[in-house]
């Protein structure tokens, strides 16, 4: 991806013990320590793969916002109310970018100011894709930037990994179980490209056995160490 390279990421991390309560974690290995491990090689790949400071992390987690602003992602502090409204924060937050940061209100405010003649393309990442590489992004992105409004399906085709937004178009948020139906009727366009690691967002345990064939990163690599044998 080149510094020219117009696309804004966000990228929501739960963090926490709430996160990633579907995945039992392998015997030795704690749940919230692998959920912040996948965010951390997501998050490794997305920065290297943008440019500075087109990285959303909408998180509140203290042990995720380290992570994002260790790793020179911008932070935006989590709205409450679920992944949607996080996307949501982020999406404004990412389209107001000129602007200060200090809040997700004056985000709000800022975003109402956003110059229209230059609308920004947005795309919203899910933050546990613990094999993702940088390349997935370069060849998803372009894929994505021929369509106002488009969605990669998760590995089975049901849920969605990233919705993205183009032509000063708002993304139209519908995360949770059965998503990518519910992003194609609100216009969003299917893109089944053939990208498994970007495709394979872990929510439990065959998840993580698809993610662990195609080669995770190496947070996810260290933490799976400590499993017991
Ligand atoms: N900021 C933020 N991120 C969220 C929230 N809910 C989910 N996410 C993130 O969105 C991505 C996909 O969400 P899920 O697969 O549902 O992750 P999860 O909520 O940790 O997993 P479960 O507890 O099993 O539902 C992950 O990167 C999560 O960290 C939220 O309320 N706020
Ligand atoms: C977030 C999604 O799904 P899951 O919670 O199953 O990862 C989704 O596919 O919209």
């Amino acid at each position: 991806m080149t510094s020219d390279q117009p696309w804004h990421l966000v990228v929501p991390v739960k963090g926490g013990n709430g996160a990633k309560s579907r995945l039992q974690p392998p015997e030795g290995v704690d749940r919230a320590a692998l959920a912040l491990a996948f965010a951390a090689d997501c998050l490794a790949a997305v920065v290297s793969g943008m440019p500075r400071g087109r990285v959303f992390v909408v998180t509140s987690h203290p042990d995720a916002v380290a992570l994002a602003a260790g790793l020179g992602a911008r932070v935006v502090a989590d709205p409450g109310g679920g992944l949607n409204a996080a996307v949501a924060a982020g999406r404004d937050a990412a389209l107001a970018s000129g602007a200060p940061l200090a809040s997700a209100s004056t985000v709000a405010i800022a975003t109402t100011h956003a110059d229209a003649s230059s609308p920004v393309p947005v795309a919203f990442l899910l933050g546990d894709l613990p094999a993702l590489r940088p390349g997935d992004l370069t060849e998803a992105l372009p894929a994505a930037a021929a369509y106002p409004l488009a969605f990669v399906p998760d590995a089975d085709g049901t849920g969605t990994v990233l919705l993205t937004a183009t032509d000063g178009r708002q993304l139209e948020p519908r995360f949770g179980e059965g998503s990518a139906a519910r992003h194609e009727a609100a216009g969003h366009t299917r893109l089944d490209l053939d990208l498994p690691r970007l495709r394979t967002d872990v929510d439990d345990s065959g998840d993580l056995e698809h993610a662990l064939a195609l080669g995770v990163g190496p947070a996810t690599a260290a933490i799976l160490a400590r499993r017991a044998h």
